[in-house]
């Protein structure tokens, strides 16, 4: 298996852009608005994020899907909590799309935003809803250091790319930092597990959605049966990169910004060939960029016009968000 990006998926540098006033800067938004108008997804580079912390991170996480179940099993999500560990079967994304199908065939550990302050924003019953308590698996010692690292680096790098979009829509350069500042984002290790007999029929690894959020960064592991996105012509694209790489993807809140101009595009996760050779167990750490619970999203006046009038209704982050859990999680729940 190659992990050679697609080459219909752009790989973008993102050091030129600096704060905004890079001297690549411009060339930066650039490439992220056409490609945000195409696929929606990017392959980044430049982004800053040490290695050694990104496979800390999945070492931890691979540790932890190690343990016996009944381990992990201490760590589950509550009924109808998002935080937690989620275990095979208790899932199934396109849910969230009202597609009635089988569970995923993953397993999943997620935790909400780290820091906290005294404020009512965090500490109000709406706050603790969007960043329940935080229950770090104990049995994996460095696991809550390695996660509280990775998390501080995306939300870093998620910042910067608010600001890379702003430019690209040619908003001032801060116009999303008050509605990001303060946000719910999630970051999540998937296992998916090594399939010894083929899926059930209909059964995928993850099933085809889109993300909820303003944009999601991910990091994978290159195994058989991987993300696959969806072109405008129904037909799929495998998304392969680098162990340094991340993949960028535009999410809800961006397309309802942008009044569709850019686009969340439909994306799953493949079942292994069933001739792939060898462990076909694959991993993936993704870090779903949610904006502040009560930040407004209106489509964008500049991307309204007289033949494009808004498709959206006003929402807010958390309400999105809120529909969009309570859809994907009512299996077995
Ligand atoms: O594991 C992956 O590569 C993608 C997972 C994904 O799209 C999601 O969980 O939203
Ligand atoms: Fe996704």
């Amino acid at each position: 298996m190659s992990s050679a990006p697609s080459s219909e998926i752009p790989v973008i540098d993102i050091g030129p852009f600096g704060d905004g006033d890079g001297p690549g800067a411009a060339a930066v938004a650039a490439a992220f608005d056409r490609a945000c108008r195409d696929l929606g997804f990017v392959v980044v580079v430049g982004h800053g994020v040490p290695q050694a912390a990104i496979d800390a991170a999945h070492r931890s996480s691979r540790a932890f899907f190690d343990l016996e179940l009944a381990q992990r099993d201490r760590y589950a999500a509550p009924p109808g909590g998002f935080v937690g560990y989620r275990g095979l079967g208790a899932e199934g994304l396109s849910y969230s799309l009202d597609q009635e199908t089988v569970p995923d065939f993953k397993e999943a550990f997620t935790v909400g935003r780290i820091e906290r302050g005294d404020e009512p924003y965090f500490t109000s019953e709406i706050g603790r809803m969007y960043m329940p308590d935080l229950s770090w698996p104990t049995e994996v010692p460095e696991f809550a250091a390695t996660w509280t690292e990775l998390y501080r680096h995306m939300d870093r790098v998620a910042w910067r790319l608010m600001r890379v979009f702003a430019a690209a829509l040619a908003l001032p350069l801060g116009f999303f930092d008050d509605k990001v500042d303060r946000n719910i984002s999630c970051l999540r290790a998937i296992n998916y597990p090594h399939q010894s007999t083929p899926a059930q029929p209909n059964q995928l690894r993850a099933g085809a959605h889109t993300d909820y959020g303003s944009l999601t960064l991910l990091s994978m592991e290159d195994a058989p049966g991987g993300l696959e996105v969806q072109r405008a012509d129904g037909s799929w694209v495998p998304v392969r990169v680098p162990s340094d790489a991340f993949v960028m993807n535009v999410a809800d809140l961006m397309a309802q910004w942008t009044n569709d101009q850019w686009r969340s595009s439909m994306h799953r996760v493949a079942n292994p060939p069933p001739d792939a050779n060898g462990n076909t167990r694959r991993q993936s750490l993704v870090f779903f960029h949610q904006p502040n619970y009560d930040a407004e999203v209106i489509p964008l006046a500049s991307c309204c016009g007289p033949d494009t009038p808004p498709k959206y209704a006003r929402t807010t982050s958390g309400e999105h968000l809120f529909m969009k859990m309570t859809k994907a999680k009512n299996i077995n729940v």
